[in-house]
């Protein structure tokens, strides 16, 4: 069986073709500026030289066209025709408390993800059109979401409730949810794979450090705190983002400024972090880099972000009574040695020693960076949130056809 992969976004939409019998990735790409003059659809299959289409590409319809126009093509393509793709996986950022684990697309699922726009109105919105967009091209064909909150849907009340009138909650849904969901299940699975054992004895900390960054505290197997909120704002510092602040910042902020609540949120949302306190960027690569050449702005921002992870780490060992690993995932977790080294500097306390040589080394596969004898293992263990989303659209698709011939 093939399946496609995507994660729309809303002027964006990336995409991966899997093959299930080998789960080899045929071919990836993404569309990017949809709705802007000149969009541009990025297309690469392994061993090919990467294709690149300037078109007007004005709403997702169009995107998922082009795109299996690009899968199905004489030359560039790796299918005859679209019928050779079986089903389709989508992102969903928030599901709310509606899905604790992935489903197959019906009228009602998509009713819940609408309900959920006003949560997560940067995101919902946009895999909605990506949903469509798919009906609309390939309307035979069965599509699953697989969503970033549903992992966390584990978490005790202790850890989701904010301590605010509970009134909120039970009117509006206010609580925490968290995300990066995906890839926290599966880095911690993976990282017991690689301990040689059985996750339901663990207790890790994982942390995803991409462009949007949060951390989970995972016991036995189970999210049990996780770092992002209500929306992906909350907890570490981040690209553009943010993260936790004294919510007492919001009103103060508008009434000094003049600013309106839009202006705040889009303050906080795309104009904070590491862009905000570098100066510079809110990419980490030209951060440490402009470090490197003795910007203090850059220095104090790298030390910022470092510093919040190391707090969570601790914070989430002391929820969990203990640790047996800690786990760097994501763009900036699995390529910076030198953040993993200023997080892990402050945490020889609870028995976590870096192997400088062993942080050193660049590999796509899972691998341990503490000392023989440092009592935490420490490992970076690269993400793989498509791959996840096309086994769970796999299954929910071959269970659906095992129970029709039944
Ligand atoms: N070699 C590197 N060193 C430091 N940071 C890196 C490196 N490579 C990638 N990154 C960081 O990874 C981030 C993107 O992470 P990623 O997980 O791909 O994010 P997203 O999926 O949210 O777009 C970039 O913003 C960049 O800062
Ligand atoms: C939920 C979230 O923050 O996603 P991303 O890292 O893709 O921005
Ligand atoms: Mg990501």
């Amino acid at each position: 069986m093939n399946v496609l992969v995507i994660n729309a976004g809303s002027s964006s939409l990336k995409y991966q073709l899997y093959n299930m019998k080998t789960e080899d990735v045929l071919a990836k790409g993404r569309v990017e500026r949809i709705g802007m003059d000149s969009s541009i659809l990025t297309h690469e299959v392994e061993h090919q030289p990467e294709v690149r289409e300037v078109s007007e590409i004005l709403e997702h319809t169009t995107a998922i066209k082009k795109v299996l126009d690009m899968l199905t093509h004489r030359k560039f393509g790796v299918l005859r025709n679209i019928q050779d793709i079986q089903a389709v996986g989508h992102r969903v950022v928030h599901g709310g408390e509606s899905f604790s684990q992935s489903v197959l697309v019906d009228q009602e699922v998509k009713l819940e993800i609408r309900k959920l726009f006003d949560l997560a109105p940067l995101h919902n919105p946009a895999h909605m059109m990506g949903i469509v967009a798919v009906e609309t091209n390939l309307p035979d064909v069965p599509q699953a979401v697989v969503f970033d909150t549903a992992f966390h849907q584990s978490m005790p009340p202790s850890s989701y409730l904010y301590a605010i009138p509970t009134v909120l909650y039970r009117k509006h849904k206010i609580r925490r949810y968290g995300f990066h969901g995906t890839s926290h299940d599966y880095v911690s699975k993976r990282a017991a794979e690689f301990l040689g054992r059985p996750l339901e004895e663990l207790k890790i900390v994982t942390c995803h450090i991409g462009n949007g960054a949060s951390c989970a505290a995972i016991m036995h197997g189970k999210s049990y705190d996780t770092s992002m909120g209500m929306t992906p704002l909350e907890g570490l510092m981040m690209g553009t983002r943010s993260g936790d602040l004294d919510p007492a910042v919001v009103p103060f902020t508008i009434n000094k400024e003049d600013l309106t609540l839009n202006e705040v949120n889009s303050m906080l949302n795309k104009h904070s972090g590491l862009l905000a306190i570098s100066g510079i960027s809110s990419d980490m690569r030209e951060v440490v880099e402009a470090m490197g050449e003795g910007n203090e702005k850059a220095r104090l921002a790298f030390e910022m972000y470092a510093y919040r992870i190391r707090k969570y780490i601790g914070s989430y060992i002391a929820a969990m009574d203990g640790v047996d690993a800690i786990v760097f995932t994501a763009g900036v977790g699995e390529n910076s040695d030198a953040l993993r080294k200023e997080v892990c500097k402050g945490l020889t306390f609870f028995g976590v020693y870096l192997d400088g040589q062993r942080n050193a080394v660049r590999s796509q596969e899972p691998r341990r960076i503490t000392t023989d004898d440092s009592r935490v293992s420490v490992l970076v263990v690269p993400t793989n949130e498509e791959l996840l989303i096309a086994r769970d659209t796999f299954k929910l698709v071959q269970n659906r056809s095992e129970k029709k011939s039944e």
